[in-house]
């Protein structure tokens, strides 16, 4: 591990372990020792506390941190309307928003070079309101430089659940650096300010903004007590901070989808030690232990769920993050593809790499994105029928070096202007591609009654 330039700290170190108390101070002796807000904190530190969750959210929910930093957040110049984001500001706006039933997909969206962070983000669906802590926000990126040096970044609408398709994220926050590629995923919860960098060239994927509550591990139920994505491997970042009060910083708001920004004298990355509930965190896709049937029939892709967003209804997702990794198929007499299905919850889905084996067409590529809402048919496309109807059912290993992911809503989810017609990634033939071509078989003179399995 690299040492920094402030000798005792480390970059890119981890704490393993999800939903659980940690601490760390990048100086020895910066935590206080048995309090949190002494008279006076070690090294002369203003002690800040920051609060994910209402103070007297039940102990199981409530999400709070304490940091001990050079400067408490509060010391700033006052907030404005911020107007040098170039049209980010429209980016985020919903306006034109439609809810519409055609099954919808995307071509790969554009790589753009002249993006950061910030002016990289465009909204494509949304269903809810921030005002109202309610609903989710559906984002895809493409930057190809880092933000501005000296600018930070939070979003006062939601946690921000962040999947890279292409590249690598450097992302510096008040809890400490965080290296996130892709096929890993990152969350940074509401308030949390940071800044991403580039290092490795243009930066492409996917935001899923949950504007209600925070994500949880699902329920694993009579799967035990392992499995899916295990709590050890999400990793949370160590305190890494920089002694910064001479440097005039912009901070840039996202507040109820509007940016707003303010200057102050000092770092806000000067937090030199924290313990905490609330914090930022990763986790790499490719330790996601796969479950699924070993006997026949497709299963609900419940099974693949790495992070769920619960509404108030129990077992019903405001926004579950599901993966569909490289696994073995081995039903027997079993139709292996998702079967075709009409479902109450939308379903937005993205391609970090690969294929996917419900769409053997061509028209689902990594850095694309499709979406069928609330009740849209859909299923495999035509060629993918014929494959899983003629194929030999041997054990098969789908999807090797392939991961799709779904973001699954109870809400409908309208879709923006510019996704429906300014990114100009809309396949205009996706549902007469997919679906027309599908044959009748129908023969009222032949008998099968599916039951070779049990013959
Ligand atoms: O539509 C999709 O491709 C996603 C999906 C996958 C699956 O295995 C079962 C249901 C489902 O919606
Ligand atoms: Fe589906």
């Amino acid at each position: 591990m690299p040492t920094s330039e402030f000798g005792v700290q480390e970059k890119y170190t981890y704490l393993n372990g999800f939903s659980c108390y940690h601490e760390s101070e990048a100086l020895p002796g910066a935590l206080p020792l048995g309090h949190n807000s002494p008279q006076k904190p070690p090294f002369g530190l203003y002690a800040e506390k920051f609060s994910g969750t209402a103070f007297t959210a039940p102990r199981h929910e409530n999400q709070q941190s304490w940091l001990y930093r050079i400067l408490p957040s509060a010391a700033h110049k006052a907030w404005e309307p911020c107007l040098s984001k170039g049209n980010s500001a429209i980016n985020f706006s919903g306006t034109d928003m439609q809810q519409i039933p055609n099954q919808l997909r995307w071509d790969p969206f554009d790589f753009d070079d002249s993006n950061d962070w910030i002016s990289g983000l465009h909204l494509v669906a949304e269903a809810g309101d921030p005002v109202m802590k309610s609903g989710l926000a559906i984002f895809v990126f493409a930057a190809g430089k880092s933000m501005t040096e000296h600018e930070a970044f939070y979003s006062a609408d939601g946690d921000f659940l962040i999947v890279p398709q292409h590249g690598v994220l450097d992302i510096v926050t008040e809890f400490g650096r965080m290296l996130v590629r892709a096929n890993e995923i990152c969350v940074i919860p509401r308030g949390i300010r940071y800044r991403v960098l580039t290092p490795d060239g243009p930066v492409r994927g996917y935001v899923l903004e949950l504007y209600q509550g925070h994500f949880q591990l699902p329920e694993l139920g009579p799967i035990g007590s392992n499995g899916l994505a295990n709590a050890r491997d999400f990793q949370v970042p160590t305190a890494y901070y920089e002694n910064d009060t001479s440097t005039d910083w912009t901070l840039i708001s996202k507040f109820n989808k509007k940016l707003f920004s303010m200057t102050q004298n000092h770092s806000p990355f000067d937090v030199v030690a924290w313990h905490g509930t609330y914090y930022p965190y990763k986790y790499d896709l490719g330790r996601f232990n796969t479950i699924g049937s070993i006997s026949f029939d497709h299963p609900d892709p419940s099974i693949f769920t790495v992070l769920t967003g619960p509404s108030h209804q129990v077992g019903t997702a405001i926004a579950d993050f599901v993966i569909f990794p490289p696994r073995w198929l081995v039903q027997e007499d079993t139709f292996r593809p998702p079967w075709y299905h009409r479902n109450t919850m939308s379903e937005f889905m993205g391609l970090i790499s690969g294929d996917y084996d419900a769409k053997t067409g061509g028209g689902f590529r990594p850095g694309g994105a499709s979406l069928h809402n609330i009740m849209s048919a859909h299923g495999p496309d035509a060629s993918a029928h014929t494959c899983a109807t003629e194929a030999e059912l041997k054990p098969q290993k789908v999807g090797g070096g392939s991961m799709a992911f779904m973001f699954e809503s109870c809400l409908m989810v309208g879709v923006t202007a510019w996704g429906l017609k300014h990114c100009q990634k809309v396949q205009e033939e996706y549902n007469q591609e997919s679906w027309e071509p599908l044959k009748v078989y129908f023969d009222e003179k032949v008998v099968s009654n599916g039951m070779d399995r049990h013959g």
